[in-house]
Order: C-alpha cells, then structure tokens, then sequence
C-alpha cells in the first residue's frame, strides 16, 4: 500500500483481554463526504495521500492501512445510571495509534464500521446524519477552543442501514487522545481483573497523566481536567446530552456526540434528547452528573491501593474538590464572557442576574452574550439596573469578543444539512464547517443564516441518538 500511516499500537500491546482483534466490515460503495486536510496536517499525516481512492477504502473499512492493529475495545458503563456491566465498542473499529508532532498519540478509530463481538443487537453501522452530526459538532469544539475528539474523514458506504426507516450508512474516522472511558476501569474492577486494571492504569497515566506518579495523583488531575472541561461546555451552552460513564473520557475529551445541542433560547433545565425522559443530562445538571462520573471513576481505581479504607477516605477528598475547581472555572469562564478578564467573587451575582434575566426572557444563549461584546447589552434580556451595574464595573468588550462566539453549530442548521446532504447536496455541509469552525470571525455571508435563532417552523425540540 503506498498510503503511510506511521501506526505504533500500544493499546494492542496491553492484556488481550481488553479488547477483541476485529476488522472493520468492508461497504458496497464508499463515496466521500469529507477529508479533514487541517487536521491531516497537523498529525504530520499525508493529506493527498488520504484523499486518494485508497485513503476512501480505508476510511470506509474496505482496506486495511500496513501497521494498523484493528481492534474493537471492551467497557462497561452506567448509562442514566443503570449499570451495565459489559459494553465494548459495538460499531467502532481502533485501527490504531499515531505519535504527533506535538508528541501526543492519538488513536484512528472508524465509528459505523460494522459489527464486532459486542455489537448485542446493533448492526454495527452508523447513518449520514449522526456522522454529519459528530464531524461539525467536534469540530466546532475544537474551535472554541474545548478539548475534544476530532474528525478527520467521513464517508457514505453505498449501503442502507435500518433504523426507523430506510437511511444511507456512513462512517465517521474519529481521533481521539485515547478512547478510554471510565467505563473501560469499571469493568475490570466488576470483573475482579486487577492485573488488567493495573495494566490499564499505568497505560492510563503513561498516556494522559505523565506527571501524574501515582493512582490518588492521575484521579486529583482527571477531576481538575472534567472540571475545566464542563465549565467550557457550560461557557458555550453545550449540552452533551447522554452524560453515561462509557461516554466519559479519561483522557478529559469531550467524546460521542449522540444527542448532543448548543442551546439557543437559555433555560438552565433544557433537555433535548429524546432518550433523557427525566432530564438527568439537562444543562444545569452536567456538573453534578459529571461529579458523579467521577466518583464511579474513583470506585474503580480503589483496588488499585494497598489499603482499601484509606483509599476511599482519600479519594472522597479528592473527589470534593471538583466543587472549587469548577466553580473557579466557571466563573473564569463566564467572567470572561461579560468582558471582566480577572472576575471576583462578587461577580458570580451579576453574572447569575444575568443568567436568570436571560433565562426570564427566553434570550438566545449565544447572541445574548455577544450581545455584550458588541456592547449592545440591551439585546441580552438584561434591564438597564444590570446594564448600569455592568457598565459601573468597567467591562473589557475584547475579553468577552474573545469568549463570546458569533456562530455554534444550531440544532436545525445541523437538520438543514444533513437534510441537504440526504439529497446529495454537501455544499451546505462545506459551508457550515468553513462557518463554525472560525467561529469568533466567520465570513459573514456565509454566517448569516448561523446566525440567526430557528424560525418557529425551525425548532428544533429533541434530538435523537439516531445510531
Ligand atoms: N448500531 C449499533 N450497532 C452496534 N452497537 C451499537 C450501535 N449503536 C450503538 N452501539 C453501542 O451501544 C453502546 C452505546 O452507544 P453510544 O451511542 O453511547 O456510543 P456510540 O455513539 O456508538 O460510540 P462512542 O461512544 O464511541 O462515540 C456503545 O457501546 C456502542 O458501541
Ligand atoms: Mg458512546
């Protein structure tokens, strides 16, 4: 094969038991939707060569590139709560590991691949619209600065895949920093496998906590890391949407974007998946559930130390302070967005007058705060006493230019292009990436209609796993 991937597979060097060695399933009929040729720059990867006809077999599973390792990785997971104690990638294939110029290694992984050992009842595949979904929702993130999986290809398979109705299958080629969730440490601990664990551990923290030296230490970091992490989604109004321990990276990405939304009018309960019938993954709830992950995290390394008591003791306090550490974040983090680059605590009440005014008037959560920025307050539901105490506190406009995007990917733009897609358009695909992937400065023609909140007939009120 004349495309090179420099591949180097440590996950496939650790316990066969993790995992089952799998290729993916090959397609009919693979076609391009997309080659990310940024990101295959930036993994010092070959962009022209990716693009080729071989570069398509291999993102549709059809070929297999020479020193890829392909394997479909184990987990378990809480999902809303309910264990379930063995999971495993049903439809994602690991082909293997890069080492980066920047010295990271991140995994190759194709998401819709076809069936694998832990498939259960799934066909293994995935559908264009999640595919067109989780390409411009991460790689949105990525641009608003949110650490986060990515996507560097996706392509149709010329297949039909089943679902409610008759839909075309597609594949998605994700790269992650690793695609090990707290769901991946939770089923060797209900196993009893601590040789697996410990190997997973020290895999864990060589990989993503090398500074860390010690179980307590990588935990202390991954909470530090999920606190940072979800005062950003909160900063952007992103709603992850399907908050189970297998979709909670280790390595503090945000990673499976199911059901996921930016919100447009503000409401601290909003809910848009149609799988959370109580809300546990609502907006305002992601902190807590995050927290909660965490704590499932933390029980699953216990029998990693040699006393088991006191590692719960010093656990427990480890886990408190993911309290602190979010709160500080978050009031970085929202500080920053009404333009005060060193906000206090004092500020934490002007900001949250402004969340309940937002929230009182249905204000649209990303033109309510650029809103600010463009130094029209007015236009974010506050009335003119949060207006003159703001002003009296001497806002920066560039910091909150800096923290308040002008475009996120909307629900029903997201519709509106897969949509077009369905009917072999990808032009709107293109130009919705070029928008939302430059998202404080986008092209402002191109943005209008990003812009602009969902028309009634537009809404967008649930969204759907959709796998
Ligand atoms: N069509 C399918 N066929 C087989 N297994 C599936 C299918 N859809 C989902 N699964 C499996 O069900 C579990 C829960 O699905 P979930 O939607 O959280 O993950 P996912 O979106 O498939 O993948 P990831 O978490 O890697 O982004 C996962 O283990 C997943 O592999
Ligand atoms: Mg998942």
């Amino acid at each position: 094969m004349s495309l090179h991937i420099p591949f180097d597979n440590s996950y496939a060097r650790l316990p066969d038991r993790l995992f089952t060695r799998q290729a993916p399933v090959p397609v009919a009929s693979p076609g391009w939707i997309a080659l990310n040729d940024r990101l295959a720059r930036d993994l010092d990867l070959d962009a022209q060569a990716l693009r080729s006809d071989e570069g398509l077999r291999v993102f549709a599973g059809n070929a297999v590139p020479d020193g890829a390792a392909p394997l479909a990785q184990l987990y378990a997971g809480h999902q809303f709560g309910q264990w379930n104690p063995q999971l495993g990638d049903g439809r994602a294939i690991l082909l293997g590991e890069i080492l980066g110029p920047d010295g990271i290694r991140r995994d190759i992984a194709l998401k819709g691949s076809g069936r694998t050992p832990y498939s259960r009842m799934g066909d293994g595949r995935a559908w264009l619209g999640p595919v067109i979904r989780e390409y411009i929702m991460s790689e949105a993130m990525h641009a608003l600065g949110v650490p986060t999986t990515r996507a560097l290809a996706a392509v149709t398979t010329g297949e039909e895949v089943i679902r409610e109705t008759v839909l075309p299958g597609a594949v998605l080629t994700r790269v992650a920093q690793s695609h090990i969730r707290v769901g991946t440490f939770q089923i060797l601990t209900a196993r009893g496998d601590h040789d697996g664990l410990r190997a997973l551990a020290d895999h864990t923290m060589a990989r993503h906590y090398p500074d860390a030296g010690s179980v307590p230490e990588m935990l202390a970091q991954m909470v530090a890391r999920q606190a940072d992490l979800i005062a950003r989604w909160m900063s952007l109004g992103f709603i992850h949407g399907v908050m189970n321990t297998d979709n909670c990276s280790v390595a503090g990405e945000t990673i499976d974007y199911g059901p996921c939304a930016f919100m447009d009018g503000y409401h601290p309960g909003r809910v848009f998946s149609s799988i959370d019938a109580h809300g546990r993954y609502a907006y305002g709830n992601q902190p807590q559930v995050a927290l909660w992950n965490i704590a499932q995290f933390a029980t699953a390394l216990v029998p990693l130390m040699p006393n088991q008591d006191r590692a719960v003791e010093d656990f427990t306090a480890i886990i408190n302070r993911f309290a602190d550490l979010y709160q500080s974040a978050w009031l970085d983090r929202f500080g920053a967005k009404i333009g005060l680059a060193e906000p206090t605590p004092e500020d934490r009440a002007l900001i949250e007058a402004l969340l309940t005014a937002m929230s009182a008037a249905g204000t649209d959560f990303t033109n309510g705060f650029r809103a600010l920025a463009e130094d029209a307050p007015e236009r974010s539901g506050a009335d003119a006493d949060w207006i003159a105490r703001w002003r009296a506190r001497g806002p920066d406009l560039s910091v909150a230019a800096a923290a308040n995007p002008v475009v996120v990917p909307r629900l029903h733009r997201i519709e509106a292009t897969i949509t077009a897609a369905m009917a072999g358009d990808l032009s709107v695909f293109d130009d919705m990436l070029t928008v939302v992937t430059a998202p404080f400065e986008p092209d402002p023609a191109l943005a209008k209609i990003h812009v602009a909140p969902p028309a009634g007939h537009e809404k967008v009120d649930k969204t759907f796993c959709g796998t």
